[in-house]
């Protein structure tokens, strides 16, 4: 593994669900990743940091122990890892992908009546700590077996009567004979941090990056809006604007009583709001995508 102590050590998950949208996140923030075949780590070329792939189970671990400074995860992964530790990592952003959810799942024909049905039974699942949280949480009495995958066997081969796994569209659970029946975590990929101390050069770093990271994050919903409208218009215009802080407001050359607005959006526009900005006064109405922010 690369030591070198003046770049900064970011873990991604080497082959899964979220490798290809964390490499992804991180070219956005103009992050030049060298590229080379089943490797287990790769020098960025134009910025002071390595990437180092590794299975997504010890991404907490390598942030925690401040072997990498920055890491993404699922929040899955993440909570099962801190539970019951004080781990010295911090969630810095949400960021939208690897979205699935921790659910309890039942046989179908179970006659599943509440939480009550689970008191005394045995629940498979590769999220031991979770898992029994939510029991603790909701005063149920239940044994926890852990298992390393393949936990929707668990039922058929007896080894539990529920299963607490991850699901996102249900497939997986339906065509093992399973419903969802209560949600333990709603999870998705984060960016995570160590608290450990960083060095002063690696700080500058790091504030950089998450910089970068930020504005990529910002622009992903963020649109760039542009219309005119009669100055009698603007007030109701400037309310229906999703999202927006402070319009700029410029008088329209040559067509007095009129203005054009500007404005960065921080939420989704959708076809809705340019029929109601039309129907408040708004001409000429133009959303454009932004490419890069520094907020
Ligand atoms: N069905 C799903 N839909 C969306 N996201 C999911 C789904 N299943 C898992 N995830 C998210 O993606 C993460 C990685 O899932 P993946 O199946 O690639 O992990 P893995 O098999 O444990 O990989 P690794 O080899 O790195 O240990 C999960 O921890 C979770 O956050
Ligand atoms: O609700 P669904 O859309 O069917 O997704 C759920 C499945 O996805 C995940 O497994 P994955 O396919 O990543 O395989 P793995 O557990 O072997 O990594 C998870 O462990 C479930 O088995
Ligand atoms: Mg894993």
């Amino acid at each position: 593994m690369i030591t070198d102590t003046n770049r900064l050590h970011i873990a991604i998950q080497k082959s899964g669900r979220l490798s290809d949208r964390s490499r992804e996140l991180l070219e956005h923030a103009g992050l030049r990743i060298q590229t080379g075949k089943n490797r287990l780590s790769a020098r960025v070329e134009n910025f002071a940091a390595d990437l180092m792939f590794v299975r997504d189970d010890d991404i907490p671990t390598f942030v925690a122990d401040g072997i990498c400074e920055l890491g993404i995860v699922g929040l899955n992964v993440l909570e099962e890892f801190t539970l019951g530790q004080d781990a010295a990592l911090e969630v810095l952003a949400e960021l939208g992908f690897g979205r699935c959810a921790l659910k309890i799942a039942a046989p179908e024909q179970f006659d599943y009546q509440g939480l009550k049905s689970l008191d005394g039974a045995r629940i498979a699942t590769t999220y031991p700590n979770l898992t029994k949280r939510y029991l603790q949480q909701n005063g149920i009495n239940a044994s926890v077996v852990k298992m390393s995958g393949a936990v929707e066997l668990a039922p058929r081969l007896k080894i539990a009567q529920f299963v607490c796994d991850l699901v996102s569209t249900g497939d997986t659970l339906a065509a093992n004979g399973l419903r969802p029946v209560e949600t333990v975590l709603e999870s998705e990929a984060v960016l995570v941090r160590t608290t450990k101390p960083v060095s002063g050069d690696k700080t500058v770093l790091l504030d950089a990056l998450l910089k970068r990271i930020q504005g990529v994050l910002a622009t992903k919903e963020s649109k760039y809006i542009m219309l005119n409208a009669p100055e009698n218009a603007l007030a109701r215009i400037t309310e229906i604007l999703p999202g927006v802080e402070a319009p700029t407001i410029i008088p329209l050359a040559g067509n007095p009583g009129h203005f054009a607005v500007h404005a960065v959006c921080q939420e989704s526009v959708f076809w809705e709001t340019l029929e109601t900005l039309k129907g408040a006064g708004a001409s000429g109405i133009l959303v454009v995508p932004i490419e890069k922010m520094m907020i």
